[in-house]
């Protein structure tokens, strides 16, 4: 389970977060939606280990990220573009990740794991130069599948992506819910969150001012409730 408990970050003179609590369990898709500046990046930024929490915890499997570095051994993260190098292929870079993080597969393994995020079998052996926004998403799923990752962290990931790329997206994050993934997606897309989540949250200034089970709300009552929220 990813927590939140009772977050609260402070830069300089601008309270980020205030007492942000919420939880993702294995298998479950957490949509944060909020406008520029509602804190989602610094959250997501808690939840990796780059940022110290001004008061609050933030526990990955009961692991506190910021006591213990192996809490994040658990998690992986796709940002909104997906940083690898040009001049390998995408099986390469998939290889050279893995082995950063202490993994060794042959390459049958490797293009399974291409496979299953979906990445089309053609492409695994071009260059990340020729690749477009959507693919290299997979490659990053692909990654995350690689690390066994419990849980993925992903900011803003169907931004400039078009409306084929966002479907194919959506169900990779499904498949990867059903395999037992929890997800945590900060995101300003309502048609996204409200399609990939299995629980949506709307933020505000740094609060969490509405929960809502995707499965309990329409696209259209999500998206009045978060036109009149924010
Ligand atoms: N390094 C920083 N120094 C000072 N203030 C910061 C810093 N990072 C973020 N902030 C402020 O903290 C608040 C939350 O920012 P954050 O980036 O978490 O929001 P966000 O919801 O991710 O926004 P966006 O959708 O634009 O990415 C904003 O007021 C922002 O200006």
């Amino acid at each position: 389970m990813l927590q939140a408990n009772k977050l609260s970050m402070r830069y300089n003179d601008t309270l980020a977060l205030k007492d942000l609590s919420f939880s993702v369990a294995p298998g479950e898709i957490f949509c944060l939606l909020g406008q520029n500046g509602a804190g989602k990046t610094t959250t997501i930024n808690i939840f990796l280990g780059l940022l110290k929490p001004t008061s609050g915890e933030a526990l990955i499997d009961n692991i506190s990220v910021t006591k213990h570095k192996t809490a994040r051994s658990l998690i992986a993260y796709i940002p909104e573009i997906v940083q690898l190098y040009g001049n390998l292929s995408g099986i390469e870079n998939l290889e050279f990740f893995s082995k950063l993080a202490g993994f060794s597969y042959s390459k049958k393994e490797l293009s399974g794991y291409l496979n299953q995020a979906n990445l089309q079998e053609e492409a695994h052996h071009k260059k990340l130069a020729e690749y477009s926004k959507g693919m290299r998403q997979k490659v990053g799923i692909a990654i995350a599948l690689a690390k066994n990752a419990t849980y993925i962290l992903m900011d803003e990931p169907t931004s400039g992506l078009d409306p084929k790329a966002s479907v194919e997206f959506a169900k990779v994050c499904k498949d990867l819910s059903a395999n037992g993934v929890g997800i945590l997606m900060a995101t300003h897309d309502i048609f996204n969150a409200v399609n990939i989540g299995s629980k949506i949250g709307i933020m505000r200034e740094g609060a969490l001012v509405h929960t809502a089970d995707t499965s309990k709300i329409t696209a259209q009552e999500l998206q009045d409730l978060y036109i009149k929220t924010i």
